[in-house]
């Protein structure tokens, strides 16, 4: 069963560092059950915001993860969370078989024999030093953990940092077969919009501090509209007031809000933007113009 009250919860969340806002007054809320990708430039503010979410940075404004405030009652909190940043995080000294003992020791809902049992016909061995794995094999250590740990919430960030695209594809397909369920919500944030696009229920951009989209991916069709204008067509097509327009191999591609694609189908070619070709769209538009989905 989903549970009706949002896993996080942020209103007006700014972070100063110094005399620099980094967050400018966040809103949103996180649902049980869905697959977050919080996508924003390098320095837009992702890993403030998770680090806000953890626990780990005090903020102004309210923050509720899983009903409890994440600053106050951290210990509480992580009971109920997974947290892994990115693949290099792993203790380096330790061999496979301590990192799993200190896991146990710190995490009430990691199974030992779970993290075994994954990884189990891959090539990690106990006795293996993490210094001594692959990077291909870290993964699938990283993998391993994950999956063991038994979180209400899970926080990714950049968890395919350096890996190549097959393992971050592996990654991603075993996390949503294998360890996804309706009461587990997901919340990652990666630069390769591309691979996640696939997984995910709801999308964020921020850019600058500032939560500039906010929306179910079903929603981005509704919302959105891409067209290639044909040549003869394209003041029409300017007159509709794209919201990005853009020269590709000679042809111009604009991205609409709120334009229906049957008013658009006559211009030209018309399809709903990729995550990524949003995510250009959206991130070069004048800061001033750009709204908050929800
Ligand atoms: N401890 C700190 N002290 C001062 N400024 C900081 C600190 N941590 C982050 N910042 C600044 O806050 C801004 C947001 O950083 P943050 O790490 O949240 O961005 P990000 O979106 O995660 O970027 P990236 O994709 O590069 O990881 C940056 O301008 C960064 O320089």
């Amino acid at each position: 069963m989903s549970d009706p009250q949002p896993i996080v919860s942020a209103r007006g969340l700014r972070k100063r560092f110094g005399r620099n806002e980094i967050l400018h007054g966040l809103d949103f809320d996180i649902p049980a059950g869905r697959i977050y990708g919080l996508i924003g430039h390098n320095g837009a503010g992702k890993t403030t915001t998770l680090n806000a979410l953890l626990g780990l940075t005090s903020c102004e404004g309210e923050i509720r993860v899983l009903g409890r405030d994440p600053f106050a009652e951290r210990a509480r909190m992580m009971e109920d969370v997974a947290f892994i940043s990115d693949v290099a995080s792993l203790p380096r000294f330790l061999k496979v078989s301590d990192l799993f003992s200190m896991l146990t020791a710190i995490h009430p809902r990691f199974s030992r024999a779970r993290a075994e049992g994954f990884l189990e016909g891959t090539d990690v061995k106990a006795h293996h030093r993490v210094k001594h794995l692959s990077k291909g094999m870290i993964a699938q250590l990283h993998l391993a953990i994950v999956m063991a740990i038994d979180a209400r919430l899970l926080v990714l960030d950049e968890p395919t940092l350096g890996l190549d695209i097959t393992y971050r594809k592996r990654f991603y397909r075993r996390l949503l077969e294998d360890y996804m369920t309706e009461d587990r919500t997901l919340l990652i944030t990666t630069h390769q919009v591309d691979e996640i696009e696939f997984m995910l229920s709801d999308v964020m951009f921020i850019r600058d501090g500032a939560l500039i989209l906010h929306t179910p991916m079903e929603s981005v069709g509704q919302r959105y509209a891409q067209l290639i204008a044909e040549p003869a067509r394209l003041a029409e097509a300017e007159a509709l007031k794209p919201v990005f327009t853009e020269t590709r191999f000679g042809q111009t591609v604009l991205v609409y809000e709120g334009v229906p694609a049957e008013t658009l189908a006559p211009l030209g070619q018309v399809s709903t933007p990729t995550l990524s070709d949003l995510f250009v769209a959206l991130m070069q538009r004048d800061a001033g113009t750009t709204e908050a989905a929800r």
